[in-house]
């Protein structure tokens, strides 16, 4: 055997405990269909259309995980790839943690991607993950806004809601997924920045936190997360339309 050392790889994280609650009864969100194949499987692909993604860790529901991995061996995923599945926790941030644990030791450079985001293209990811190579310790995807935001001092339901200020629209940017890191720099944010609450919202913002600095690449717009049940008709919509241009 070679004593060379093996050259760092990158690894996809992706997290798919939660439930989907917003997107109303059923099954766990990451495990429901889209174009008769399940959403999870969707996002487990876009990871390893990439060939710079040769590990894609999946964080499971806690229970879930026998299933989960009965699953992808059910589905046609590239043979290079190496796959592992994990169980995942009870916010997001616990889930992703759980995922980080799991990867071994020659993992230099970790995607982060919400199964939720079953259509992001190969160019996205590769774009996410050049940009780490080059240097940047943490790289989001992210899109312009189109509606103008307002922040508020959340009131009841229902109630009218005190507007506090307009922030500068030009300066907003939607973040997507994959979000992109230097491994030792998202294990340092994950083990330094408490879950409190829901969790943090994304990995960049517990980065962020570090006092690291974040970078923006462009997004895309079928990177879009299916969080409602008019999301599911835009990604059958979108796939329909990939599934049709594929055919000609
Ligand atoms: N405990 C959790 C909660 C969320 N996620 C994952 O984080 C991603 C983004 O979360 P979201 O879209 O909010 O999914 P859910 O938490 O399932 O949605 P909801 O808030 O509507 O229940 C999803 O891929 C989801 O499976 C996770 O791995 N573990
Ligand atoms: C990580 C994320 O997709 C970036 O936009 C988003 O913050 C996840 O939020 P969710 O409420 O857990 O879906």
């Amino acid at each position: 055997m070679s004593d060379q050392p093996r050259p760092s790889r990158t690894a996809a994280v992706i997290p798919a405990a939660g439930r989907g609650v917003r997107l109303g009864p059923g099954a766990p969100k990451a495990l429901r269909a889209l174009g008769g194949t399940p959403m999870l499987v969707h996002a487990v692909r876009a990871m390893a259309a990439s060939r710079q993604v040769s590990l894609v860790v999946i964080v499971a529901p806690p229970d879930g995980a026998p299933e989960v991995r009965n699953l992808l061996d059910e589905h046609a995923l590239p043979e290079r790839t190496e796959f592992l599945v994990v169980p995942g926790g009870g916010t997001r941030q616990e889930s992703v943690k759980l995922g980080l644990d799991a990867l071994p030791a020659d993992i230099r450079a970790v995607l982060v991607h919400d199964a939720a985001r079953p259509l992001v293209p190969v160019d996205t990811v590769d774009a996410v993950v050049e940009a780490v190579r080059d240097g940047a310790p943490a790289v989001v995807p992210a899109l312009p806004l189109a509606d103008t935001v307002k922040e508020v001092e959340p009131g009841a339901p229902g109630e009218p809601e005190p507007v506090l200020s307009t922030p500068v629209r030009s300066r907003l940017r939607a973040v997507q997924t994959p979000q992109g890191f230097d491994r030792d720099t998202l294990v340092r944010a994950h083990e330094r920045v408490a879950v409190s609450g829901e969790g943090a919202t994304d990995d960049a913002g517990l980065v962020e936190q570090l006092g690291v600095p974040v970078v923006v690449v462009p997004g895309h717009e079928e990177a879009f997360k299916v969080t409602r049940p008019l999301d599911l008709v835009l990604a059958e919509a979108v796939l329909a339309r990939r599934r049709a241009n594929d055919g000609f």
